[in-house]
């Protein structure tokens, strides 16, 4: 169980550390491989990732009163509002021992971004870009057999809709001030990773730092 001090020290800043986690935004297109690749990066490098989408779902299954509210915006490609979404990012970095976070699809619009960094204070480290053509996304979504509601045509074409006209002006305004590190993310899932490694080998990240 935690002391008094990491009590008092996740009210203040998120983490039993004391410090402010350190957060990397995972983004790109539906089925562009944010999900694999992060899986990758919490084994290589020690970061907990948290998938938006998997606590929202998560949400829906729990019987929360915001439930069925949630399953209708997930079925119709539509973004939840951030007050939900980041209460339940807040619970899972406070919930957790690691002080490093990677979110993964969030911020997905302009409202997610600007009350996440109002509500929590928190900048993140660099912004993660997966860039996939929407044909070989489209192809990944049809062919990933996880019983997703949100995987079949009609929603993926709502979903493509929404990453272009809400997220991709979140993705330039992080651009604009030099966060983004952009992967190619059309190619097999090991050489994708190949690129990813790159950005998190120590020599980047002291050049972040
Ligand atoms: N580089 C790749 N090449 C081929 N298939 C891939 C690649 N990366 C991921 N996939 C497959 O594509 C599907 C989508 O991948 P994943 O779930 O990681 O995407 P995502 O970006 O998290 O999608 P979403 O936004 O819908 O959650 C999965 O079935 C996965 O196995
Ligand atoms: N910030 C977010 C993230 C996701 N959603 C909703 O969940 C759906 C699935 O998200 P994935 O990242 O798992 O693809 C997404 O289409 C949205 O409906 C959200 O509202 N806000
Ligand atoms: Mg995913």
């Amino acid at each position: 169980m935690g002391s008094v001090v990491d009590a008092a020290n996740k009210e203040i800043n998120g983490t039993a550390s004391g410090k402010k986690p350190t957060v990397i935004f995972v983004l790109g297109g539906p089925g562009s491989g944010k999900g694999t690749q992060c899986a990758y990066i919490v084994e290589h490098y020690g970061y907990t990732h948290l998938s938006a989408g998997d606590l929202l779902r998560a949400e829906i299954k729990s019987g929360s009163e915001n439930g069925t509210m949630i399953q209708n915006m997930i079925k119709e490609g539509k973004i939840v509002p951030s007050e939900v979404t980041i209460k339940l990012l807040q619970t899972a970095i406070q919930d957790n021992g690691n002080d490093k976070f990677l979110i993964d699809g969030f911020p997905r619009n302009e409202e997610n971004r600007a009350a996440f960094e109002k509500v929590t204070g928190i900048e993140p480290k660099f912004v993660l870009f997966f860039d996939c053509p929407e044909e070989e996304m489209e192809r990944r979504l049809l062919g990933r057999n996880q019983g997703r509601e949100d995987d079949n045509i009609e929603t993926i074409r709502k979903r493509f809709k929404v990453f272009l006209e809400s997220s991709l002006p979140v993705i330039q305004y992080y651009e604009a001030r030099g966060k983004v590190r952009k992967i190619h993310a059309a190619k097999p899932i090991e050489e994708v990773f190949q690129e990813v490694k790159a950005v998190f080998s120590p020599e980047a990240e002291k050049v972040e730092a």
